[in-house]
């Protein structure tokens, strides 16, 4: 019998390489039943790394529990979704990770009023940059980034009602918008957005509204080529079309959500999106 098989933290560990490699679970688990795991074994360590209802017993290197998500209303599989002021399209979901992609969230005109005013505010940020003080650089963003305050003016007021209408959660549990803006050639690497537990930083961020556990990218506009949202876990590329937007969710701040995201190259043109992000409290 195999009944002395252990699910140790190795094997997760491994388990989370090779599902973010790109293997499906069905392979991980041939893998692991021709090397000899027993099956049951093998189907139970891929649940308890893989599915994120299901926190297990406390040993060291695990996973934190899950917290609540901002979820759109999607019972009964809606073509569309009422947004308080709007009518959005469901273009796809996926479960896990949980991503859904929605067409005409904003209007043209909410997009080009939230590029122009963030252009004038990026510009000035520039000349900052370029004065003695040393403004942060971040080589995996080679974009460029401006915040609105939440509520700054009536067009963010009226965009965060409509989210927080469409994710079921409160416009004060989110994240000042973020616009950014993707030259040719500008990328932004695979991340996380969720707060790395073991990061120096990471104590004092919590305080202001706890971890983030959602995220929702917004085209501004639709680069002539290039600048994919890609999910490499599940190797997913969101097309940036202007008006629509990707969301997804992460449970915890844990590589099992296979929340790693990135904005692929933009090739031609140029890229804009605003990013809000969502806190398990109310975001000070
Ligand atoms: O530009 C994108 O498609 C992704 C942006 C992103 O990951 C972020 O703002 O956190
Ligand atoms: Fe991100």
């Amino acid at each position: 019998m195999s009944a002395q098989q252990i699910i140790t933290p190795e094997l997760r560990a491994w388990i989370l390489e090779q599902t973010q490699a790109g293997h499906g679970r069905d392979q991980v688990l041939a893998a692991m039943i021709g090397s000899g795991w027993d099956a049951a074994v093998a189907r139970k360590a891929l649940a308890d790394t893989l599915t994120p209802e299901q926190p297990s017993s406390s040993s060291a290197g695990e996973a934190p529990t899950a917290s609540k998500v901002p979820e759109p209303s999607l019972e009964g599989a809606p073509p569309s979704v009422w947004a308080g002021d709007r009518q959005v399209n469901i273009l796809m979901a996926l479960k896990h990770p949980r991503v859904v992609v929605f067409g005409g969230l904003l209007s043209d005109e909410e997009c080009d009023q939230i590029v122009a005013l963030s252009a004038a505010r990026l510009a000035r940020s520039e000349t900052v940059a370029t004065g003695t003080d040393g403004s942060e650089v971040n080589a995996a963003r080679t974009s460029d980034g401006m915040f609105f305050e939440r509520g700054e003016n009536e067009l963010i007021k009226r965009v965060e009602a409509r989210l927080s209408a469409l994710l079921n959660w409160p416009v004060d549990h989110g994240e000042g918008l973020q616009v950014l803006r993707y030259r040719p050639g500008a990328e932004y690497l695979p991340h996380y957005d969720y707060f790395e537990p073991n990061h120096v930083s990471t104590a004092t961020i919590l305080k202001r509204g706890g971890q983030r556990v959602a995220s929702l990218v917004m085209y501004l506009n639709t680069p002539k080529a290039g600048g994919a949202t890609t999910f490499p876990d599940v190797r997913l590329d969101v097309s940036p079309i202007k008006g629509n937007a990707v969301f997804f969710s992460y449970d915890r701040p844990h590589p099992m959500t296979l929340s790693l995201h990135g904005g692929a190259p933009v090739t031609e043109g140029e890229k804009w999106v605003a990013t809000k992000w969502m806190r398990q409290g109310v975001f000070v």
